[in-house]
Order: C-alpha cells, then sequence, then structure tokens
C-alpha cells in the first residue's frame, strides 16, 4: 500500500487564487496589502524562506516591504526597524524571520498585536487559549488546512503531536481542540515516556519535533494521516545536504496518507501567511469603516 500524498505545493496554489480575488476587493476600496520582512544576518536558509515569501506576494497583489539587516545587528537596531512598520500604515503585517540570534520573546513582544502575521505575539497565543479570534500561527494553521483540503476527519479524531515547541507543536494543540476542530490531542515531547505507544493510537500524527527519522512504521497505525513538520539537514551518503522530516521514509507504506518533506506542510505555511496578511488587511478595512460612520 502506498499512502495518499497531502500536497501542500499544490493546495498553496489553490489558495493563492481566491486570495488573489480578495486582494482585488480590496484594491477597490484602496487598500493594497503590505507584507514586512525583518531579516538579520546572512543565513542561506533564511534568505531562501523570505525571498519564497516576497514571490508569494507578488503573484497575490501583496506589497512587499523588505528591511534586511547585517549579521551582528543589535537587539536595539531591530526593534528600531520593528517600530519603523508597526507606524507604517503601507505595511498592513509583518514578521521578523527567526532564529534572529537575538531575544526572540522580546522581538515578537514588540509587533503591534494587530500587525502580526506569525500570529506569535503574546497577546495573540493569549487568544488563542481564551478562545477569542485572532491572529493563528501559519504553520498550525497550514497543517489544520491541509488535513481538511484532503478530507481528513479531524472532529473526534485521535491526534498524536509530537513536539511540544512555540511555533508548531504547543499552538497546534490548542487549534485541535477548539470546539471548530474536536479532535482529542496528546502531546508528546522528551519526557514521554512510551512514544511508539501514544503514536499507535493516533488516527492522526504530527512530527513536529526536528529529529530526523524519530518516528519508525512500527509506530503508525495502518490507515493513519501523518503530518511531517520536521525540518533537519541532513548530509547523505552522495555528500550532498537534504531536508530530512521526522518520519522515517518507510511510514508511507502503513500510513493512509502523508504530507512530503519538501512539499508538504513548509508551502502551507506560506500560504497561511499570505491568509493572514490578507486578513489583517481586511480587519484593518473594516474598522476604518467603521470609524468613518
Ligand atoms: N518569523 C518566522 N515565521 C516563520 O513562519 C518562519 C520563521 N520565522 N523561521 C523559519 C520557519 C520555517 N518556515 C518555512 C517556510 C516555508 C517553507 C517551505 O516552503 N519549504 C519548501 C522548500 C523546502 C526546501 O527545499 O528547503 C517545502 O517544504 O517544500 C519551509 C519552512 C517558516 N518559518
Amino acid at each position: 500500500m502506498t499512502a495518499t500524498r497531502l500536497d501542500g505545493s499544490v493546495i498553496l496554489g489553490e489558495i493563492k487564487r481566491d486570495l488573489r480575488a480578495r486582494v482585488e476587493r480590496l484594491a477597490e476600496a484602496g487598500i493594497v496589502p503590505g507584507l514586512g520582512t525583518v531579516l538579520v544576518g546572512d543565513d542561506p536558509g533564511s534568505h531562501w524562506y523570505v525571498g519564497a515569501k516576497h514571490k508569494d506576494c507578488a503573484e497575490v497583489g501583496i506589497a512587499s516591504i523588505r528591511r534586511d539587516l547585517p549579521a551582528g545587528s543589535t537587539l536595539e537596531e531591530v526593534l528600531d526597524v520593528v517600530h519603523e512598520l508597526n507606524d507604517d500604515p503601507a505595511c498592513t503585517g509583518f514578521l521578523v524571520q527567526q532564529p534572529t540570534g537575538l531575544d526572540e520573546f522580546a522581538i515578537l513582544s514588540a509587533v503591534d498585536p494587530e500587525k502580526d502575521v506569525d500570529g506569535l505575539h503574546p497577546t495573540n497565543l493569549g487568544w488563542l487559549v481564551l478562545g477569542k479570534e485572532a491572529p493563528l500561527p501559519c504553520t498550525p494553521m497550514g497543517c489544520v488546512e491541509l488535513l481538511r483540503r484532503y478530507d481528513v476527519p479531524i472532529a473526534g479524531a485521535r491526534v498524536a503531536v509530537v513536539g511540544r515547541g512555540i511555533t508548531v507543536g504547543r499552538p497546534l494543540s490548542l487549534i485541535l481542540t477548539r470546539r471548530s476542530e474536536n479532535a482529542t490531542v496528546t502531546i508528546c515531547h522528551t519526557g514521554t515516556r512510551d512514544l511508539a505507544e501514544e503514536v499507535r493510537r493516533a488516527d492522526i500524527v504530527i512530527g513536529a519535533a526536528g529529529v530526523p527519522g524519530l518516528i519508525t512504521p512500527d509506530m503508525i497505525k495502518p490507515g493513519a494521516a501523518l503530518l511531517d513538520v520536521g525540518v533537519s539537514r541532513v548530509v547523505g551518503a552522495d555528500g550532498k545536504s537534504r531536508v530530512a522530516g521526522d518520519f522515517h521514509p518507510d511510514v508511507v507504506e502503513v500510513a493512509g496518507s502523508v504530507s512530503p518533506n519538501p512539499g508538504g506542510v513548509g508551502p502551507m505555511t506560506r500560504a497561511m501567511l499570505l491568509t493572514n496578511v490578507v486578513l489583517a488587511a481586511e480587519r484593518q478595512l473594516e474598522q476604518a469603516q467603521a470609524g468613518a460612520a
């Protein structure tokens, strides 16, 4: 048996098409959404991600505001740019690409929560806990949207989330346990006594630990849906660097569906970022209209 491929690149294309129509409606109201990115240093991976985000924006009709700072920039220098983008009306939403090597909490907290398209500002994470509408984190929402688009049942499903990180595992668990998703979630982490036992019960497994090959075929319930969020760079036998996920490649023999890596959750993260930028612009338009009335 070979599992269905949960193709994030295909869904990214569909979402871009839908967003283009929403951006056109905003344009009729005189609003051009603008995504700002702040990039610190010269890590090639981070440069690739930021470049891809701006290319996506261009395709959808979102304006780009790009601020690249040299390696060795100080927290004060980064915060100056954050404040500038908070005050720039052309920038409807922005993010500071992680990691910066600086105090991430200080940086995240300085972003205007209404412009926080990462959904990682403490206020927005707080709204998630409290169940009020607010920007939601991109990778967790990308996981949920990928399952929805491929009709994987979420309500009532047993989900094993492997990893409790702030950008994926923890917020994803909160999203999946909302009434609108209604899943039963187990968060597994380095303190989990028997990972195989927890994963084996799950209808949906999310690998978000960043440990290559951690989840092996013997742990998978036949027919389960697997989302591979783990991105580690490993050097193969041929000496070339490649992306390795949290799942052993042979899980496709047991699973019902699997997101490839690359080509799965990564593109969905970008799709949700674009969605958050458009949503932020739509909210800002609503507020302007309410203010004018
Ligand atoms: N403030 C902030 N927000 C982020 O959303 C954020 C961040 N910092 N720091 C780094 C992580 C990582 N991330 C990815 C985005 C797209 C792909 C993606 O599209 N990957 C492609 C290509 C992968 C490859 O070939 O390297 C794929 O999976 O097919 C992956 C990973 C966003 N992040």
